[in-house]
């Protein structure tokens, strides 16, 4: 299954949405969802993020796969992106600006680790470069 999420970056923070049902009751994740047959990994970043958050997303980067056996093999692709509003959630509870390093706090998606990891490593580099387009 093609899955694709996004970190979202506004006033030098991230956002992560916390569940609110099925397999990842409670934890936090970078907000997204599949892809669907007839879209591409953007379009389908871009829906996804509509319908979950309710915001529009500009600036999308790749940032990187991951590949995890959840019910199924998840093909995760992570992009960076940037958003000037606010999100409006639908089926999260819960949405934190938060920095790369502070991620842990929250309990978190175990397989995104390797995601977590790369932004802390790139978040000084990552956050002025994301910073003049918004
Ligand atoms: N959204 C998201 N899903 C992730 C992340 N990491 C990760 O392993 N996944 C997995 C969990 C799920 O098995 C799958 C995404 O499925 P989903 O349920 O969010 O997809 P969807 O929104 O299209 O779901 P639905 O329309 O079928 O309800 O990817 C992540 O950071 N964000």
């Amino acid at each position: 299954m093609k899955v694709v999420c996004a970190a979202i970056i506004r006033n030098e923070k991230i956002g992560i949405a916390k569940r609110k049902s099925k397999i990842s009751n409670g934890i936090y994740e970078f907000p997204g969802g599949k892809v669907e047959d007839n879209e591409t990994e953007i379009e389908a970043l871009k829906r996804e993020i509509k319908e979950e958050c309710g915001i529009e997303i500009e600036n999308i980067q790749f940032f990187m796969k991951n590949k995890d056996f959840q019910e199924e093999e998840i093909d995760l692709s992570c992009f960076v992106c940037t958003t000037t509003q606010e999100p409006v959630l639908s089926v999260h509870t819960n949405f934190i600006w938060t920095t790369p390093d502070k991620i842990y706090d929250y309990p978190f998606f175990e397989s995104d680790r390797c995601i977590v990891e790369k932004l802390i490593e790139e978040w000084p580099c990552l956050k002025e470069q994301m910073k003049i387009k918004y």
